[in-house]
Formats: structure tokens, sequence, C-alpha cells
């Protein structure tokens, strides 16, 4: 099981201004592979996991999720290949502000999984918190967890550990580290140089394109 992108391609338009945020990014993740994706800010870390999770569409290119096309196809045919098979954490927005963080992970969740891994996160004292009241650093994990409720085989995440102290980066990268070794592919972008090193392997992007 792989997640490949090939050739993507990815323009914004603001009046006369245009923002060519990918320009020929290819790249591959396989099973079990711990990807890092850096690069400054702005050159188009975000807009990649958005156009790999098929969240966003990408102006040219593929990407193909275990062999099949995801991108240029109706969003519910993208929900239904992303479902159960790749977990998304995205900048903003992955919890849902009524519910509890417990909740937020039941919603997401197949069948009866444990939330066991709220405590591997180092958040289970906070299950039945609503998301307004978590710090930052708890509720990306709170949104890390929802994004790893299926157990998903790919996981796409961005800036997981930004607004942790350094004990808590540690923890959490040897969370996503286990996920690797049992088999999930994980491409993570971040700024943090702990990230880079825990990676097996590091990309970098520089104005839309990988170097
Ligand atoms: N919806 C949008 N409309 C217009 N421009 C956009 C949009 N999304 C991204 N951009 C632009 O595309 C470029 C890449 O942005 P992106 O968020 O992918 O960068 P990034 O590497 O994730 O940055 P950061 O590290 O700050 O999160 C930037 O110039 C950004 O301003």
């Amino acid at each position: 099981m792989t997640i490949v992108a090939e050739n993507l391609y990815r323009f914004f338009h603001a009046g006369d201004d245009e923002t060519h945020a990918l320009r020929g990014v290819s790249l591959s993740v396989e099973a079990g592979e711990f990807v890092a994706l850096v690069g400054p800010s702005g050159s188009g870390k975000s807009t990649l996991l958005q156009c790999l999770a098929g969240l966003d569409e990408p102006d040219g290119g593929v990407v193909r999720l275990a062999g099949e096309r995801l991108s240029r196809r109706p969003e519910a045919e993208r929900a239904r290949l992303r479902a159960g098979r790749v977990g998304v954490l995205a900048q903003s927005g992955n919890l849902f502000p009524h519910l509890t963080v417990a909740q937020n992970v039941r919603l997401v969740q197949r069948g009866t999984r444990s939330l066991s891994h709220l405590a591997g996160l180092g958040i289970g004292h906070r299950a039945d918190a609503f998301p307004e009241a978590l710090s930052g650093g708890e509720s990306v994990r709170a949104g890390l967890a929802v994004a790893l409720a299926n157990d998903p085989v790919i996981l796409l995440a961005d800036e997981p550990t930004g607004e942790l102290d350094a004990t808590t980066e540690r923890q959490v990268l040897d969370l996503l580290h286990r996920r690797a070794e049992s088999g999930t592919a994980l491409l993570i972008a971040s700024h943090s140089n702990a990230v880079a090193d825990a990676a097996d392997r590091v990309l970098s992007l520089e104005d839309g394109e990988l170097r």
C-alpha cells in the first residue's frame, strides 16, 4: 500500500497574482516508511498534503492510493477511497467543537476500537474535555488521535509536533515510529529538526518543487 504523486501542479489566483504552490511534485511513500516533509513557510507543504489526501484537487498531475487514482474524481468517491485507509491531520479544523475528545474519536471510528492511543499520545486524561478547553499541544494530539482512530495505512500530518515541548514531541514521535514499524506509511510536514531526525527519509520542498 503506497501513496504516489505524479507531477503535481497547484496554482492559486488572487486578483492579478498567481501563486505556483506546487510545480511538478512527484513522490511516493511506501508502507512502513516514515517520511518527513520539510521546507520554508509557504513552500507548499500544506498544499501538497491536502492534494495527497484528496481534500484539495491538483491543477495537474495525479495522486494514486494503492494504485487507484484519487484525483479528478467526485468528492464522494475520494471520500470512499480515503475512508478507513488515510488518516489526515490538518493545520486546523481537526475537531468538532461541540464534541469531547473521546466523542470526536468515536465519531470517525469504525466499529468499537479502543481509545488506548489517547494515552499513548499523553492525553488520556483529557478524553472528556471539549476542544476549547485544550491547550494548543493537546488539541494537535487530539487531532492526531482522530487521524489514527481507524489504524490508517497512510497518515498525512501537518505539523503534528509544532506546539509541543521537547519531551512531549519525543513521546509523539515514538508513537509515530511504532505506527511505521507496524506498517503505516507516514508523511509528516514539519519545521522541527526532531521530526526530520526521526524520519527514515526527508523530502525538501522549495518554492513548490522538491529539491
Ligand atoms: N487557498 C489558497 N489561496 C491562495 N493562495 C494559497 C492558498 N493556499 C496556499 N496558498 C499559497 O500557496 C503557497 C504555499 O502554501 P502552503 O500553505 O502550502 O505552504 P507551507 O509550506 O505549508 O507553509 P507553512 O510552513 O507556513 O505552513 C503560499 O504562497 C500560500 O500563500
